[in-house]
This record gives C-alpha cells, structure tokens and sequence, in this order.
C-alpha cells in the first residue's frame, strides 16, 4: 500500500472519530430527563392551583449546574425550595421594595433623570442619523435605576454602574450563552476560558459586589441608627437586616435553627438575581412595545393622543396614572400576552404531583420537570380571538379580557407572562410601571416608523440565556414630536 492510500486511511479514521464524538458531545443535556411540556391554560390551572403544595419548587439550579459547588450554599428566591427560606427571602423583597407605596416612593423619582437620560440619547441618536437603535439606550436607562434600587444612591459613580450593567449584559447577551455551554460539552471543548468564566461565577460576583456591601455595612455601622443618613432604605439595606431560618434546605415550616442575618455570599447571590430579574425582561418588553408601535402607527397615534390628553402630558408614570391611561397599560399587557420574555414556567415535583398530573412517580430521590409553555397559553385560539394579533383593545372596557389581572388567580388562567401560583412574579406591578414609564417617555417625544430602507419590523426572536428578545435589536426613523406646550 502506498503512503498517499495509509494517509488517507488514516486521515478517514480520525474524521470519523471527530464526528463521532462531535455527536457524542452535542447530544449531551443537562437536563438527564426531558421535561413534561404544558400548553393547556385548564390543565396549567388545574396542577398550578389546585395541587399547589406539589407544584410551588422551581428547579435548585437554574443553570443546571451547581455554582456553589465546595463552598457554603446561596439560594436566590427564584431557586429557593417553597418553605420558610423562601418565604422570608421573599417577604423581604415585596414588603421592603415591590409594595406599591414603596415602588411610588422610591422607583418614581429614580426614573424621572433615567428617562431624561434616555430621551437626551435617543435624541441625538436621531440627530445624527436618520434610523436609531433602541435597545442599548433603554438597557442603560432601566439598569441605572434598578441599581439605584438595589444599592441605593451610594452605588458608585457612573463607571461602576456601567461596570455592572457591562458585567450583567455579557452574562446574558454573550453570543457563547451560559446556555450553549450547559447544554454542549462540545461547545465547553471550544469555548474552555469562557466555561471557566461561567464556573467561576461566585468569584468574580464576589469581586464585583463584595466591596459595595462592604462599604455599605462600614457606613450604616457608623450610623448609630442605621437610618441610612436620610437616604431611601435600598434592597441591599433591606438585605442587611433581614433574618432568616438558619438552613435554608429544611422544608419544614418551624426550623430548630435561631433565625440569623444573611452572609455576604448569599446576599451577593441575591443582589445579582435582583439586577437580572428587574433588568432584562422589562427591556425586552419595552422593545417588543416599541417594535409593535413601529408596525402598527393607528396604535402609536391613539396612545400618543392618550398620553398627551388632559393632565397627563409630562406626567410621571405611576401605578395610578396607568390606571388613568388605560391604553398604555393594555398595549403593553398585549405585549406581554404575545411576548412573555420567560416563556417557560418551570416546577419540578415529586411523587405527589406526579400522581396529579397522572404520570409515572419520578425515581426515589428525584424529580419531574414541568414547563408550563406562556406563549402557547397566551396565544390559545380557545381562549383569545385572532390570537396572533396585536390588539390592545382587548384589555380595555368591552374588551375579552377587560380587567383581567396582571398574575392569574384560581379560577381562570388566560395568560401567564408573570407566572402563576404560589411562584408568581412579584415583581409585576414594578415592571408595568417601570415599562409604563419609559414607553410613555418614547412614545409623547418621538415619532416611531420604520426604516425607510423597506425592512419593515422583524419579529423573529432569539433566546437570552432564559429571556426571549427580538432576534434582531429594533431599528427606527425617529422624528421629535413638536412640543405640545
Ligand atoms: C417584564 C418584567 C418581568 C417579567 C415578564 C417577569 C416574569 C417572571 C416569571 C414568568 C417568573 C416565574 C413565575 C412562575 O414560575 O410562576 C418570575 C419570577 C420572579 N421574578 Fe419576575 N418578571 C419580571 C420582572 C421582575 C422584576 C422587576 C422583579 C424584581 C426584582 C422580578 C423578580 C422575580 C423573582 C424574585 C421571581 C422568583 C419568584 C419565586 O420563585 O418565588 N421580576 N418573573
């Protein structure tokens, strides 16, 4: 046999060990056992509610691998076992933060520089070009605040907040996702500095937010009465003082354990759920808004001709004042039916919902994983007429779904994009009136139309790591509203 014919023998073999294990490799998941997937707005009803005690765990690792792994373990109150940890954790938040009386007392006035901010940029944006972007402009202005709120004024300057926005941005929006890498060994084998990266997670968070709780804690020491110096009390404050039960695996409602305060790395783990959570599902609400508005100028007009009625024009946005301007609250509860940004509610169950749900028992020790599917409950023809439309009128009076609420109760489920059940989002009523508030901001200074290129408005989406966006980020020609005053 001549050398050419070993080589390329030789060379055969090597391919098919490549694609072999090529294969091998993509078909590797993190999750061993595919998940029950739910479509039906009854049945999601019918688990979520009325067996709530089976289907109120979300999975321990969201990212499906343990972060914490040789340290002590931080649970955020997404990943929390549904038991007093949680529940305290959780408390925390809605009381101290998300209580409407707070959002009013402290989100409001945080926003009016962030939309400012954000009307400054896009102004000039369109003064230098005839189409704009939108998306960065509102992920700077909705991230500005929201680190307000977590850390309240003495957050740093402008450049740790870019920082953390940066740090934020990259974990969700890196074209190698998180996701890639947990779900292909393979693309672990290429990508081995940024597997390392998402391994090291709890070290550069640490990095990143220790010395801000550090610096937090020297300051309200030397206060005797940790008043915060005059400053609005921030989710970290909050955080600072809250006491929990003292393991937060125990299940059961008393622990042995005396309540303590939380260590630095779980509330770092907290912190960084709270700045994700507020961060990127109201950004990409606001550019699936503004996308729809493009499409659709008759729905543009009549929410400008709300918005600059009466005594609105200029006003803050606030959970009242959406109350007083319907059609911005439905064209954004439209957005929210069509687009959930987390279209996947999970629970992972024991024995007992399995039975409920009439499937085999999961093997001792282990779960079964529902995803209970927003969007296709959202979309249901059963339940909405002309499903795939953009109609806000729905939700106003006469509508099909005129007063129907933000998170569903047990009767009836329509439309789940904040969660339902005992796991619901918390944070909904901030989020309508942060996405209120900016929408309102775009749509009273700008005229929105599409490009004059004829590319018209691609509502294709792509997935962030969990979060649903518009696959390609909206362009616009923007024109400047003629003052009205
Ligand atoms: C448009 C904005 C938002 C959307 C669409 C959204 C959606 C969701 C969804 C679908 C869930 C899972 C619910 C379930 O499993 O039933 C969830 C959970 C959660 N969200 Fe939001 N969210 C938004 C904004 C926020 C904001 C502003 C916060 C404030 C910090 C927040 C904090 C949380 C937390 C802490 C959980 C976990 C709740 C638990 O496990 O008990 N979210 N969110």
């Amino acid at each position: 046999m001549e050398v050419t014919q070993l080589l390329a023998i030789g060379l055969a073999a090597v391919l098919v060990l490549i694609v072999g294990m090529y294969w091998r490799l993509r078909n590797t998941t993190w999750a061993a056992r595919p998940p029950i997937i739910v479509g039906d707005p009854d049945v999601t009803r019918r688990l979520i509610f009325d067996h709530a005690d089976a289907f109120s765990n979300h999975p321990l690792f969201p990212l499906g691998i343990d972060l914490d792994a040789g340290h002590p373990k931080t649970t955020s109150i997404t990943s929390a076992p549904y038991g007093p940890f949680w529940r305290a954790i959780r408390r925390n938040l809605t009381v101290n933060i998300l209580h409407p009386s707070r959002v009013a007392e402290l989100l409001v006035p945080l926003q009016r520089d962030a939309v400012d901010a954000l009307v400054a940029d896009v102004s000039s944006a369109a003064a230098r070009d005839t189409v704009v972007g939108v998306r960065d402009a509102v992920y700077a202005a909705v991230f500005s605040t929201v680190a307000r709120l977590c850390f309240g004024e003495d957050v740093g300057d402008h450049h740790d907040v870019r920082s953390m926005q940066k740090m934020l941005h990259d974990f969700f929006h890196d074209e190698v996702g998180a996701f890639d890498l947990l779900t292909s060994r393979w693309a672990r084998l290429v990508h081995r500095g940024k597997w390392r990266h998402l391994l090291s997670t709890r070290s550069w968070l640490g990095d990143a937010f220790g010395p801000v709780i550090a610096s937090r804690r020297l300051s309200r020491g030397s206060r005797s009465n940790n008043d915060g110096g005059g400053m609005a009390r921030s989710y970290l404050d909050s955080l600072l003082d809250v006491r929990v039960p003292g393991n937060f695996d125990d299940p059961g409602e008393s622990s042995n354990e005396a309540p303590r305060g939380l260590r630095d790395d779980e509330i770092i783990k907290l912190v960084w759920e709270f700045l994700g959570a507020s961060t990127e599902a109201v950004v990409a609400i606001i550019e699936w808004t503004m996308a729809h508005l493009v499409a659709k100028p008759e729905v543009q007009e009549k929410l400008y001709l709300e918005l600059t009625a009466g005594d609105h024009q200029n006003g803050q946005v606030s959970d009242e004042r959406l109350r007083d301007t319907p059609y911005l609250r439905a064209v954004v509860l439209e957005t929210l039916r069509l687009h959930p940004p987390l279209p996947m509610l999970i629970r992972d169950v024991g024995p007992d919902g399995a039975a409920a749900a009439g499937i085999p028992t999961p093997p001792n020790g282990t779960v079964a994983r529902f995803m209970f599917n927003a969007e296709v409950i959202g979309r249901d023809p059963k339940v909405w007429s002309d499903p795939e439309e953009f109609r806000p009128e729905r939700f106003i009076s006469g509508g099909e779904a005129e007063n129907l609420s933000l998170v569903p109760g047990p009767k009836e489920i329509k439309m789940v994009p904040f969660g339902a059940g005992r796991r619901h989002c918390p944070g909904a009523g901030l989020s309508m009136v942060h996405i209120g508030a900016i929408v309102a901001a775009l749509v009273r200074e700008f005229e929105w139309a599409p490009p004059e290129d004829g590319g018209g408005v691609d509502l294709t989406d792509s997935t962030a790591l969990f979060v649903k966006v518009m696959a390609s980020p909206l362009r616009a020609r923007v024109t400047p509203r003629v003052s009205q005053s």
